[in-house]
């Protein structure tokens, strides 16, 4: 229920003074009413505004949102389709409305008209769609930032000393409706903007420092991810006074943020879990978080993710310690999931939902490619051909686990390639060092996990290579998104083998549907069903090693490990015969009558013993003999 429904709801019942409200009422989709409506209304005696009112919710629903991302996609907006619905009732209500369809269709009307298709061109043209009540007209540049929202001047100087000349279209779009202290939902490409999207109004909002605390909060990801959006932050509030922190250390953040010492500070970029182990650690909370304004989360359908890769209940405990009842909030992500957009239409306050281009789609500015390897041990070879045919560095090679990513690094490492490898295992330092010298181009081909998938902006990476097939088509969105980022060009090499062909259909659809040609026959696989699709998505195939060296060395251990217990095997039998033996010879078994079974195997110790001693007997006979 939106802020309309609620009104009407509220206002069921009341007779309205058309000249005094018309304007209003028309913002709201409430038309003038005809002789016949006034009739009925006058009968039933209640003037019933929610069964006049198109309900948006059934016509341009959540679904029509999602689902028709395509370009065909018709953005109809909410005043657009009052306007219509409103010119709709009145055609329906027959004669009288013949006779008065020029009155009502009065200039104003054509004014707001023809200005409503303007904005959807605007729209159309930028692949803008959006959902919800009264959004706001798109911004078309940084100047009407400054005019029409009077938005500190210092912060659009700093925009555009980043070399930035027009806003985005998340940016145009989102940049209008949270100024006007909307809650967002916001789903745009991989490197489309995003980060400034949410950082420009919300720092012009914050009126510089204030001594109150953290008023604006940033959830991300990763550390890699959250240190990227502080930077972000400071270079785009400089020279405002904002004073942006962020946790690398908790026990210092603790120490730092004590009920006085936080006030020093208005902006905090963390983790989750960095967060939820200063609120609640401890008898009292290690922050403060009750004068939050503004709460972000970024990348918000993995942070919304269940499970122990989800950051789920971390969320609800940090909504909970932001108790400002005037919090706002807003989530934004290159993908999209249904439980997310759920999630928002029953928690925030009259929502608006920005989607650029078509859901979960990847980047059009990357161009991406299938190779087959056929094996495992196909894609090293097919990675040293890619490398040695030349290569423009900086390179991102995405891999399954820390462990392939530790032994592909030591193949390419000798390769005279400046490469090298970020995983969960490295210290913070080091991910920090390598990450730098990744910016730097100190390193070339950077070897990473999962981890740097999403968010990290790594300027002019050309090319990324998918080592080991994406778990599912969102990794594989965001890996290749680290590519083609603010318009510029990259390229895309997926590697599969046959363990791949489960998930290849929905891959290749992905990169059929940004434009790039996959063989037809990849298309046309057999889809998984529902629960094939769910355990599709939480597994990753069993791959062997990366290099065929390790794939023998790790025979050769097997092998020797199997001799090994052969041989203990064999000792510790010959231990139990000799036991036996010893056990024949005693005076007690001399006495004692032997079992029928216990006969047999004496039967066949002795005969055993016949035949080591008959090769004894060979092979020193062998030896004495000349050569
Ligand atoms: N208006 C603009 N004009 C030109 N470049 C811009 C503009 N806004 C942002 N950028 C640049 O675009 C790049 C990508 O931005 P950003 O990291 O915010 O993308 P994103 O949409 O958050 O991507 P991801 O989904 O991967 O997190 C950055 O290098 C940023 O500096």
């Amino acid at each position: 229920m939106n802020s309309y429904d609620i009104f009407r709801n509220l206002t069921r019942g009341i007779k309205f003074n058309h000249k005094k409200f018309g304007d209003d009422l028309q913002r709201i989709g409430v038309s003038k009413r005809d002789k016949n409506q006034e009739q009925n209304i006058d009968r039933e005696g209640t003037h019933n505004l929610s069964e006049r009112e198109p309900k948006i919710e059934s016509e341009f629903s959540s679904k029509d949102f999602i689902e028709n991302g395509e370009e065909n996609w018709n953005v109809k907006l909410f005043n657009d389709r009052i306007f219509d619905s409103s010119l709709n009732t009145s055609k329906k209500s027959g004669k009288n409305h013949k006779d008065g369809n020029s009155n009502i269709k009065s200039e104003r009307q054509k004014q707001l008209e023809m200005m409503q298709q303007k904005i959807n061109r605007i729209r159309k043209l930028n692949g803008i769609h959006v959902w919800g009540s009264d959004i706001p007209e798109p911004l078309l540049s940084f100047d009407q930032l400054v005019q029409e929202y009077k938005v500190n001047e210092v912060l659009v100087n700093n925009l555009i000393n980043q070399g930035y000349s027009t806003p985005m279209p998340i940016q145009m779009q989102a940049w209008p409706l949270m100024l006007q202290g909307r809650e967002v939902l916001g789903s745009a490409p991989t490197g489309s903007g995003k980060t400034a999207a949410f950082l420009v109004p919300i720092l012009h909002q914050l009126q510089g420092p204030k001594k109150k605390g953290f008023r604006f909060v940033v959830l991300a990801p990763t550390r890699e991810l959250a240190k990227q959006t502080h930077r972000e932050c400071i270079r785009l509030s400089e020279g405002i006074g904002l004073r942006c922190h962020i946790i690398s250390n908790v026990n210092r953040a603790r120490k730092m943020f004590g009920a006085h010492t936080a006030k020093k500070f208005d902006i905090l970029v963390t983790t989750p879990n960095r967060l939820i182990y200063l609120l609640q650690e401890g008898d009292t909370p290690g922050i403060d978080l009750s004068k939050v304004e503004w709460l972000v989360i970024d990348e918000s359908d993995r942070l919304f993710e269940a499970g122990i890769r989800g950051f789920r209940d971390q969320l609800a405990v940090i909504y909970k310690a932001c108790s400002n009842p005037l919090v706002k909030r807003a989530l934004f992500s290159a993908t999209f999931a249904f439980e997310v957009q759920h999630w928002c239409k029953l928690n925030l306050d009259n929502v608006a939902m920005v989607s650029i281009g078509a859901r979960n789609s990847a980047s059009e500015d990357v161009k991406q490619e299938l190779l087959f390897c056929g094996a495992e041990h196909g894609k090293l070879f097919a990675l040293r051909d890619i490398l040695r045919k030349g290569y423009k560095p900086p390179v991102l090679i995405f891999v399954q686990t820390k462990e392939r990513a530790k032994e592909l690094f030591k193949e390419l490492v000798y390769d005279n390639i400046m490469v090298d490898a970020i995983h969960a295992d490295r210290t913070q330092l080091q991910r920090d060092k390598v990450v730098h010298a990744f910016r730097e181009r100190k390193i070339w081909v950077l070897i990473c996990t999962e981890l740097m998938a999403r968010g990290i902006d790594f300027k002019g990476v050309n090319l990324v290579i998918n080592y080991d097939f994406p778990q599912s088509v969102i990794s594989y969105i965001h890996r290749v998104g680290r590519t083609g980022r603010a318009h510029h060009v990259g390229r895309a090499v997926t590697f599969w083998t046959l363990d791949d062909k489960p998930k290849l259909r929905s891959i290749a659809q992905i990169i059929h549907n940004s434009g790039h040609v996959v063989p037809e026959w990849m298309l046309t696989l057999e889809k998984p069903g529902k629960r094939r699709k769910k355990t599709l998505q939480r597994t990753t195939p069993v791959r062997g090693h990366v290099s065929q060296y390790d794939v023998y060395r790790e025979r050769e251990f097997f092998q020797k490990k199997i001799k090994e217990t052969k041989s203990r095997k064999l000792a510790k039998k010959a231990l139990r015969e000799t036991e036996v033996q010893e056990n024949d010879a005693s005076p007690l078994n001399i006495e004692q009558p032997l079992a029928a079974s216990d006969e047999i195997s004496t039967k066949k110790l002795k005969r055993k013993h016949q035949k080591v001693d008959m090769t004894q007997h060979n092979e020193t006979k062998r030896k004495k003999e000349p050569i």
